[in-house]
């Protein structure tokens, strides 16, 4: 039963479907724009993305600006909180706990447009779509996201679709499948990955790792299994104040860190990952037997950025990093995963990056000049067993930038409770409704009320 309801997810695994947020595209919906005149098409503000960034923006200026103003261009017809899907892997939540409708998550007052962008035109304030639209805009909001790219790594695809001990809580596609292994596995090496190059919620693949080897021990399999966690980095996470609990849970749960090791092929019917050893100057590789293999994909904006000004070489849309205004484009501005933001991609990050750009485009609208500065707050729920997190929260060049008046770094009951339970509708009544600037306010309270006390 279990393993026939695997098949079916991996069966629908496609890979040149977008990834970003979101799968299936599907029949059009009640504010679903239907372009009347294909030659011409003008809105004041397009947001290129219905992400989290996006959906949190058309909140702000679709009731404000008018639903003919303000265009969504979106693909997908359903909206993931993807930062569940951690907990759906390891069988916390189910996978349709965290999907809604693209068309519940944008307010009424804006147009969806369904389509997808081809290419941009920032220097004529235009962009074509695979629809055989052309857009123009005064103002354009660059939140697509970042597309995973499992075919980077030789063998993945094939693997993810039919070996069901290889799975990835990335993809909606493949999410379910962590659990299923975890369930099945009898023996032998569970080996949990981290790519290099950029990605989104860089706490993900070890959070997988902490509550596979949690539910393992927790099942009684923990002796026959060997956990791994087999990462590009040379740290198992940036900020060190973190990095010190998490090496000691690490040691003390027989976890076994093997750095600077990137996953470039699997051979699934040998059940062969091959890592590069990234410190060898003749690039030697290893190879790991694996019973089970969670892969987290190397990511990038989409390609349709990549010829665009909007990027540099990196492929992410360059922005000031304070003002989040674009370098070259002063009526564009990006946020969220593409964005080329030295901070850690995550929801929370989004959150605090809506209110400068709210107030910053809003300043450009009105003729002057962007003022609200973003501090590079994120936060990452490391989750260490299903009931303990570390709270880690951060901002630009490692400043610790902690909301609560306890030590963060510490696994707590309380952080999990909030991970597990506050943050959905936290997310879904507040972030994407444009209503959550983040929990920077609540910082600056709590520390005053030390001060006083003090
Ligand atoms: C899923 O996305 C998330 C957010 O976006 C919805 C957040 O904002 C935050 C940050 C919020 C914290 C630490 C709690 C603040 C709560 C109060 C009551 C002050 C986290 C961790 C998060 O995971």
């Amino acid at each position: 039963m279990a393993a026939r309801r695997v098949l079916i997810v991996a069966g629908e695994g496609l890979l040149g479907r977008p990834t970003g947020i979101a799968a299936q595209s599907g029949p059009a919906c009640a504010h679903f724009s239907t372009s009347s005149n294909r030659d011409a098409r003008h809105h004041k503000l397009v947001i290129v993305g219905g992400g989290t960034a996006g959906a949190a923006l058309a909140n702000k200026f679709g009731p404000r600006l008018g639903k003919e103003q303000v265009c969504v261009v979106e693909p997908n017809e359903t909206h993931y909180y993807q930062p569940m899907w951690t907990l759906v892997g390891a069988g916390l939540k189910h996978f349709h706990q965290s999907a809604s409708r693209e068309i519940d998550v944008l307010p009424k007052k804006c147009t969806w447009l369904q389509d997808k962008v081809k290419s941009f035109d920032p220097d004529n304030n235009m962009m074509t779509t695979y629809g055989g639209e052309s857009i123009s805009y005064d103002y354009l909001l660059v939140s697509t996201g970042l597309t995973l790219e499992y075919d980077k790594i030789e063998g993945c695809v094939e693997a993810l679709e039919n070996d069901p001990f290889v799975c990835s809580n990335y993809s909606p596609y493949y999410v379910n499948k962590t659990f299923y292994s975890l369930r099945n596995i009898e023996k032998g090496n569970a080996i949990f990955t981290f790519p290099q190059g950029t990605v989104k919620c860089a706490g993900a693949p070890q959070k997988a790792c902490y509550l596979a080897e949690d539910y393992l021990r927790k099942n009684g399999k923990r002796d026959k299994v060997k956990v791994m966690y087999n990462t590009a980095l040379p740290v198992i996470f940036g900020i060190p104040r973190y990095a010190a609990y998490l090496n000691d849970i690490v040691d003390s749960r027989d976890i076994a860190i093997n750095k600077r090791r990137n996953l470039v092929k699997v051979d699934y019917k040998k059940k062969i990952a091959t890592f590069e050893l990234l410190d060898s100057e003749n690039g030697e590789t290893e190879d790991y037997e694996y019973s089970m293999l969670h892969v987290a994909p190397p990511m990038l904006p989409p390609k349709e950025l990549w010829d665009s000004p909007l990027v540099d070489e990196t492929k992410f849309v360059t922005v000031n990093k304070e003002t989040l205004q674009h370098t070259k484009y002063p009526n564009v501005f990006s946020m969220g995963d593409c964005a080329n933001l030295p901070t850690a991609k995550t929801a929370a990050a989004i959150s605090a990056q809506t209110g400068v750009v709210t107030k910053n485009l809003k300043k450009v609208m009105a003729g002057s000049e962007p003022t609200r500065h973003y501090d590079g707050y994120t936060s990452c729920p490391l989750m260490i067993t299903k009931h303990t997190c570390i709270m880690a929260e951060f901002g630009y060049d490692g400043a610790i930038l902690e909301t609560f008046p306890i030590n963060q770094a510490k696994p707590r009951y309380t952080m999990a409770y909030m991970k597990k339970l506050f943050m959905p509708p936290l997310y879904w009544l507040g972030l994407v409704k444009g209503l959550w600037y983040g929990p920077g306010p609540f910082r600056k309270l709590f520390r005053l009320g030390i001060k006083t006390s003090n």
